[in-house]
């Protein structure tokens, strides 16, 4: 192992001590792990990672390299990267670059070689809290001091940081990336609708999908009024994921408040978490999150359970949900909400990604679902 003796100290007094890679420096950030084992690239370009520091459970990564193809976003938001151990000779044919590298040239700081099982059973009984990564100060004492001094991520508007300033047009689909077809024959078909995106720190698999189900695809920024979005004449409005607490939003939950029942929606993560709290419920902060690829959700309507791919810290509080909203989706390790639905406007949402990237694809009928509701709607 090259690299720099580098520290993590939480909030709650725990320090980790590891060798530097990537970037050098200090970051203060909330500490999160993540279980795929697969796919850090996507975890990297993820803007829902926005003020956090990721640290991974599977014990080896870095072994397939980077590329320029595997990216969410057109940098990289999280503030740190934790894994157990970097492989420092990637080989794969479509690697380009290794992640030593990747990270040292997009100025994130790494840290491995730390009990990662450790760390991940402090964060799962203590919760996720602050903490800081760090190559330039080394002492204990003084980097648990600077974990508790700084900001919790709650009540602060991060999508703000990684929202596009200006509307563009989406043009490409997965088969771009020469990823396979999720449609079958209807694949690119043109259906003649129009959706509008509304991005707040979107991953761009989203609006490959929506391409692919043949729809043409605005993206405007996350902070869209109702009459710009209406004037766009969209068929249907998407909400996207993005990063921290959607409380803070209130610009987007007004806009949401004003687009229902006038337009069908379909919202991921975030989206979901606003389209929830612009029907009239609450949100609430989890202990721990779910973040990997290998979430079990139970879809409620068919019985069906669906193992997913999720990043989120918030979630939407069942209870504080009026009656005209329907839980559709269910987590079958902690039973928080996964799915809603509006039972009197063409809304619902889902917690988790059914663009995948990376994870599995068990949920791409969402995105066919929501034509049929655009279709229902526009018929
Ligand atoms: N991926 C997302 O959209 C995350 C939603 C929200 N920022 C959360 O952490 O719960």
């Amino acid at each position: 192992m090259s690299g720099r003796p580098a520290k993590l100290a939480l909030a709650n007094g725990s320090v980790f001590s590891g060798i530097s890679f990537g970037a050098e420096g200090e970051i203060h950030g909330e500490v999160v792990f993540n279980t795929s084992m697969t796919g850090y690239q996507e975890i990297l370009t993820d803007p829902s990672y926005n003020g956090q520091i990721v640290t991974m459970t599977y014990p080896l990564i870095g072994n397939y390299g980077v590329n320029e193809d595997d990216v969410e976003s057109k940098g990289l938001s999280l503030r740190g990267f934790i894994v157990k151990e970097l492989c420092d000779e990637p080989s794969n044919y479509r690697s380009t670059e290794s992640l030593d590298s990747y990270l040292k040239r997009n100025n994130v700081i790494g840290l491995q070689g730390i009990d990662t099982r450790a760390l991940v059973r402090q964060i799962r009984i203590h919760g996720a809290m602050p903490g800081i990564l760090s190559t330039s100060d080394l002492d204990d004492a003084s980097l648990v001091q600077k974990a508790k001094d700084g900001p919790s991520l709650v009540g602060i508007d991060l999508a703000c940081e990684v929202m596009p300033k200006e509307a563009a047009d989406w043009s490409s689909p997965l088969v771009s990336l020469g990823r396979p077809v999720q449609f079958g024959a209807a694949a690119g078909a043109d259906t003649g609708l129009h959706i509008v995106a509304i991005d707040y720190g979107m991953k761009w698999n989203i609006p490959r999908y929506l391409r692919d189900t043949g729809c043409r695809v605005t993206v405007v920024p996350g902070k869209s009024t109702a009459e710009e979005i209406l004037a766009l004449n969209p068929d249907g409005v998407f909400l996207s994921n993005g990063p921290g607490d959607p409380e803070p939003l209130d610009y987007a939950v007004e806009t949401i408040q004003s687009l229902l029942g006038k337009t069908p929606i379909f919202g991921i993560c975030l989206g979901l978490q606003l389209l929830g709290l612009a029907c009239g419920g609450k949100t609430y902060k989890l202990r721990f999150g779910h973040r990997g690829a290998n979430q079990p959700v139970l879809n409620k309507a068919t019985g069906k359970v669906e193992v997913t791919s999720q990043n989120h810290g918030f979630a939407l509080d069942a209870d504080s949900l009026p009656a005209d909203v329907e839980v559709t989706h269910i987590n079958l390790n902690d039973d928080t909400v996964e799915g809603i639905r509006h039972r009197q406007h063409p809304a619902f949402g889902v917690q988790y990604h059914p663009e995948a990237a990376a994870g599995p694809h068990d949920s791409h009928y969402l995105f066919r679902e929501f034509v049929e509701l655009m279709r229902g709607v526009t018929a």
